[in-house]
């Protein structure tokens, strides 16, 4: 039995894109009844659709593109924490963790309900949240949401703060049921030469 538990999205028509965003098709262009020996499939989404990874460029026209981002992000420890009913999330909400040599932080809000539909509004990352976190020595934030910053916003202030502190951003993980605590992650981009952006496959496994 595998000791890693999924916390990726699943990728089909039914998953839910950003309003107006390319929406995720899988076609077979090739049938194996046409090739006679295979079937060959194509896709297309937008690559801020379910689980992924945002690169700098995505918000700074001279930022990192994914292929240039560092592996160890998105390998290896990370602390899950558990922050239900919250309007937004600040310093204050994460005061009371000692996230003493945390790298990763993966937060649990329980705040996107049905997944099969985008959410209406989301407790937003408050920017300011960015120095403490870049204080602990934390380089990526993961969220069970879909953006860090208001869905409406256009100034996506935590996405640039974060990115200001060397902060990387994790977005639309699936952490229901997930106790906190420690565990190794595992979310890699794919290798992706000029995206902004990337889907990832992102599982845990319990550090005992
Ligand atoms: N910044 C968002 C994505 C985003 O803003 C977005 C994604 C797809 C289509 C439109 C978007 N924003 C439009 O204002 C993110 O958190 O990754
Ligand atoms: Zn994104
Ligand atoms: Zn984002």
């Amino acid at each position: 039995m595998s000791t890693w538990i999924d916390i990726s999205q699943r990728l089909d028509e039914q998953v839910a894109t950003w309003p107006g965003d390319k929406p995720f098709s899988y076609k077979v262009s090739w049938s194996k009844e046409e090739s006679g020996s295979v079937n060959v499939g194509h896709i297309s989404m937008s690559v801020h659709t379910g689980t992924h990874i945002d690169a700098p460029f995505h918000f700074d026209n001279e930022g990192k593109r994914v292929i240039e981002l560092d592996l160890d992000l998105y390998i290896g420890c990370s602390r899950v924490i558990h922050l239900p009913n919250r309007t937004n999330i600040g310093v204050t909400d994460l005061a009371n963790h000692d996230l003493q040599g945390v790298t990763r932080l993966l937060i649990r809000t329980d705040a996107w309900k049905d997944r099969s539909v985008f959410p209406e509004t989301i407790p937003p990352i408050q920017p300011e949240i960015a120095t403490y976190l870049s204080g602990l020595g934390i380089r990526l934030l993961g969220l069970d949401l879909p953006s860090v910053d208001p869905l409406d916003s256009k100034e996506l202030s935590a996405h640039h703060e974060l990115a200001v502190h060397g902060i990387h951003i994790l977005e639309g993980l699936v952490l229901d049921g997930i106790d906190p605590g420690n565990y190794e992650l595992a979310a890699l981009p794919l290798p992706l030469v000029h995206a902004d952006g990337s889907p990832v496959r992102a599982a845990l496994k319990k550090i005992p």
